[in-house]
């Protein structure tokens, strides 16, 4: 008898959390912006493609730009548009700049970094990283100089290829990673840890991307053998980590005060003058966010640059007429007789424009890195609950023909006003907007436009004979690349 009523007990129980569940959900699903139902457990999934990014803009056909929808049992809100995205993460900074917890990186970082931490760590850390990138730029060799150094080794590797076809894909990666290296640590890196090293962020930008079902339905990393490549995503990141943790360690052997000269440095500098004051080592001044601080260097650093060079090549090879018109200026502005430089940029609008035109059309991080509620928060009239997890779709925005004429064009003059002045529209967010856009973006920037003008000024670059009707293949990973290209590539007479 007394079992019985322990069992009927149970089932109450069970049923009350139940229904208290189901009646919470209509309510929250009353309340979230609008968006398709799809079905139990997978949600809307079967019917999004594997750019998801485009698969938001036709569901925002139906619902509007700012709506929601189930990936696997969790319920999202895509910022479609801009003024979704203006709404968020502009008006209301502080509320959506949490991050999305994801299993995966707090198994490979412990999310002691930059990109995935959340709250005050996140944002003393973040203060603290910007801190020691600009006060590198300072010390040692100047970051210009090391881009010079960059520019030096590609520009040997493509004349090599004088007259001949070049595979570009393996150009810039190495080059780019081992100028990271020297902002961070003025230590030299080992050839083969190098390699190494590039295959293993490779591997995490390849596996990141928002489509592998890993990210949505996390319990897959238990199935054998290798958890859907979770295993693989542990074994990349700890090459990464065991190579900083040595160079950190090493700098920490070798620490003399007052002798700083490399991001590694500056970051354990701050953390000694906590020790020094009596204040106790809490995040973010602690060893391993600054293993965290300079992961983020590697990974989000390197792949987003040697991407958007990628990019950039193949639509001026594709366009000659905007390859020729940038020579044009270049030969106008910085002559034949010497390489350009940052100073020159006041006077080259045109090529500005070309590499805005290229964040646009390549649009490389299409919906940015989650985003997550830190409250409650309303807009537009709905209500988006603390805890959700929200994705710009910068790829739409980017796309959007109510924002740009012809977007499917490549045309760096609409960012060109009547007196060949730039103008960056506020919609053109390849960095992302907010407390959260890009940290990197001064360091990116001063490196493609290094790049970029004085490899025009260098080579021109053609399309191979046959090959001039291609249409441009991406690669989905964290970031959006081409597919493998090769181009004809010409020493320009000087
Ligand atoms: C063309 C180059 C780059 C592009 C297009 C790009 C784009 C982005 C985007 C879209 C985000 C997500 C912002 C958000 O959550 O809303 C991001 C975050 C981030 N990027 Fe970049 N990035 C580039 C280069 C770099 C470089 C060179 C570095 C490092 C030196 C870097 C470090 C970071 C970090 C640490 C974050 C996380 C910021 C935070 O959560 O507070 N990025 N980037």
């Amino acid at each position: 008898m007394e079992v019985g009523y322990v069992w009927s007990f149970i089932y109450a129980l069970i049923t009350a959390i139940f229904i208290r569940w189901i009646i919470k959900r209509v309510i929250i699903l009353v309340k979230l912006p609008p968006g398709p139902w799809g079905l139990p457990l997978v949600g809307y999934l079967p019917w999004i493609t594997k750019d998801a990014y485009k698969s938001f803009i036709d569901i925002a056909k139906l619902h509007g730009g700012l709506f929601s929808v189930n990936l696997g049992s969790e319920t999202v809100v895509i910022l479609n548009d801009w003024k979704s995205v203006k709404a968020t993460l502009i008006d209301q900074p502080k509320v959506f700049s949490g991050r999305k917890y994801l299993k995966l990186t707090e198994a490979t970082i412990q999310n002691n970094d930059v990109a995935w931490s959340e709250g005050n760590v996140w944002q003393i850390q973040r203060k603290l990283t910007l801190k020691c990138l600009t006060n590198i730029g300072l010390v040692n060799k100047s970051m210009e100089s090391h881009i010079v150094d960059l520019v030096q080794e590609v520009t040997e590797k493509l004349t090599r290829y004088n007259n001949k076809e070049v595979p570009m894909e393996s150009m810039f990666f190495s080059s780019i990673l081992q100028t990271n290296w020297k902002f961070v640590s003025v230590d030299p890196i080992d050839n083969n840890k190098l390699r190494e090293y590039e295959d293993a962020i490779k591997e995490l930008f390849k596996r990141f991307h928002p489509d592998n079902p890993l990210l949505i339905f996390e319990w897959l990393r238990f199935i054998p053998p290798n958890g859907f490549g979770y295993k693989a995503i542990l074994k990349a990141s700890q090459v990464v980590t065991n190579t900083l943790r040595e160079t950190i360690n090493s700098h920490l052997n070798e620490w003399k005060d007052g002798d700083v000269n490399d991001f590694i440095d500056y970051y354990i500098a701050e953390i000694k003058k906590r020790q020094v004051s009596g204040q106790k080592n809490e995040k973010p001044f602690t060893i391993d966010n600054l293993l965290g601080s300079v992961f983020d260097m590697f990974t989000a650093g390197v792949d987003t640059i040697n991407s958007t060079c990628l990019w950039a090549f193949l639509f001026l090879t594709y366009n000659p007429d905007i390859q020729r018109k940038a020579q044009q200026e270049l030969d106008a502005v910085v002559g034949r007789l010497r390489m350009p430089n940052l100073y020159d940029f006041t006077n080259l609008p045109y090529i500005e424009a070309i590499i805005m035109e290229v964040h646009r059309k390549a649009s490389l991080a299409p919906l940015a890195v989650p985003h997550r509620t830190m409250e409650d928060a309303k807009v537009f009239g709905y209500t988006i609950p603390k805890g959700t997890t929200c994705y710009p779709n910068i790829y739409a925005i980017h796309n959007d023909s109510t924002l740009w004429d012809k977007p499917e064009e490549f045309n760096p003059a609409r960012f060109l006003d009547n007196n060949n002045k730039v103008v960056w529209p506020s919609y053109l967010i390849p960095f992302s907007v907010g407390p959260r856009a890009c940290l990197g973006k001064h360091l990116a920037q001063m490196e493609l436009k290094i790049i970029i003008a004085s490899l025009l000024h260098k080579f021109n670059f053609k399309c191979p004979i046959g090959s001039e009707n291609s249409s441009f293949a991406i690669e989905n990973g964290l970031t959006l690349h081409p597919q493998p290209y090769s181009l004809l590539i010409q020493l320009r007479n000087d």
